[in-house]
């Protein structure tokens, strides 16, 4: 029928969360966003998905939530996540995103599949939310 219009573009600025996630939690949230990135299959992943440059004006049809990992890197910068958890929803997010719109058996979806076998490996490492600064611990 008619091409779905484009979301609501993520951050909302205007609706961050009070307690974000802390700071050591943080960094290993953005340490784990860089390390993706450099991998061979993150190519696809590291921008919003362009409809124009891939002619598909339907996406949104399909896709009621675009994400990808530079709004992800943007959403851990200006504090949006609360928890980890959050980062790895918007991580699956973006991978059934690709399932949704591609099909399961693509090959760009071996390739989200991929990148998120490593991002979940890095996550495997995340520290805990009340993990003691090792400075003043003892
Ligand atoms: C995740 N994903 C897709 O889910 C997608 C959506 C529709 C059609 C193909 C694909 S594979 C894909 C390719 C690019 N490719 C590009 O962005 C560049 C620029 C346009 C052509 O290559 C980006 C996203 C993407």
């Amino acid at each position: 029928s008619k091409p779905a219009p484009k979301p609501i573009v993520e951050p909302d600025m205007n609706n961050l969360p009070e307690h974000p996630m802390p700071a050591h939690q943080k960094k290993h949230a953005a340490m784990t966003i860089k390390a993706v990135k450099r991998l061979k299959d993150a190519g696809p992943f590291l921008k919003p998905v362009d409809i124009v440059k891939l002619n598909i004006p339907f996406y949104y049809n399909y896709v009621k939530r675009p994400m990808d990992l530079s709004t992800m890197e943007k959403k851990i910068q200006v504090d949006a996540y609360e928890t980890p958890k959050q980062l790895t929803e918007d991580f699956n997010l973006m991978v059934n995103n690709c399932y949704a719109f591609n099909g399961k058996n693509s090959v760009i979806s071996q390739m989200a599949r991929n990148i998120q076998a490593s991002f979940e490996k890095h996550m495997l490492h995340m520290p805990p939310k009340d993990a003691p600064a090792e400075a003043t611990r003892r």
